[in-house]
């Protein structure tokens, strides 16, 4: 169980949000939603522990992330606004290098292209993707191996209506096994039973 409570952060001197508690079980889709700068972004990143809150803490099973950063960050996947893409290397390549980096085998690399529909296009360099493209080799770190908990800041920003049902079916599949996700999204994702928690704009 993911626990965020009495939450609260200032940044640049002004109140982003206070008093925020938020519950995740396994299984669950929370769906943030709010208008720009309500602080959608700002509580993904003090959920995945890189961020620390002024107030309030974020827990885990009942443990402070704080205790065990690292143990967090094994935990999740964080995907924000930047596709965390090499240009240099080949689409497999930069696949690769995160499953090695995490000590994932080989063959997952495959199998997760294949699942975010970039298979045929293993071989060119990450450079020349089309945006959606890229934002779909970002994501396909999603499908590397299994994590308990999703923290996804706008995954379907140039997604065609295709994609957007891969990315739908893949934490479709991620919530079955007993993930959670915690998602920023305006549109788009079809979660079913999810959760939404609505962040207003501070004043
Ligand atoms: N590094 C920073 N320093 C000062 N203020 C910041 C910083 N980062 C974010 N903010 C402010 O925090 C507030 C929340 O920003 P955040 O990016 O979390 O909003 P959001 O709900 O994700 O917005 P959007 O829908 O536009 O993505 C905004 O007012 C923003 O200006």
């Amino acid at each position: 169980m993911l626990a965020a409570s009495g939450l609260g952060i200032i940044r640049g001197e002004r109140a982003v949000f206070a008093g925020l508690d938020l519950f995740v079980a396994p299984g669950e889709a929370v769906v943030l939603r709010g208008p720009n700068g309500a602080g959608k972004s700002t509580l993904l990143r003090l959920l995945a522990g890189l961020l620390a809150p002024t107030a309030g803490r974020v827990t885990w099973d009942g443990a402070a992330i704080d205790d065990d950063r690292e143990g967090h960050g094994r935990r999740l996947r964080y995907a924000g606004h930047g596709d965390a893409l090499k240009f240099a290397l080949t689409v497999f390549d930069n696949l690769a290098f995160w499953a090695r980096f995490e000590r994932t085998p080989a063959a997952a690399v495959e199998a997760a292209l294949d699942r975010l529909g970039l298979g045929a296009l293993a071989d060119l360099p990450a450079g020349v993707l089309s945006a959606g493209q890229k934002r779909r080799l970002g994501l396909a770190r999603l499908a590397l191996a299994p994590r308990a908990l999703w923290l996804l800041d706008e995954p379907t920003v140039s997604l065609d209506a295709a994609s957007v049902e891969k990315l739908s079916g893949l934490i479709w599949d991620h919530r079955a096994a007993g993930g959670m996700v915690v998602v920023a999204t305006h549109d788009g994702l079809n979660l079913p039973a999810a959760r939404t928690f609505t962040l207003e704009k501070a004043a």
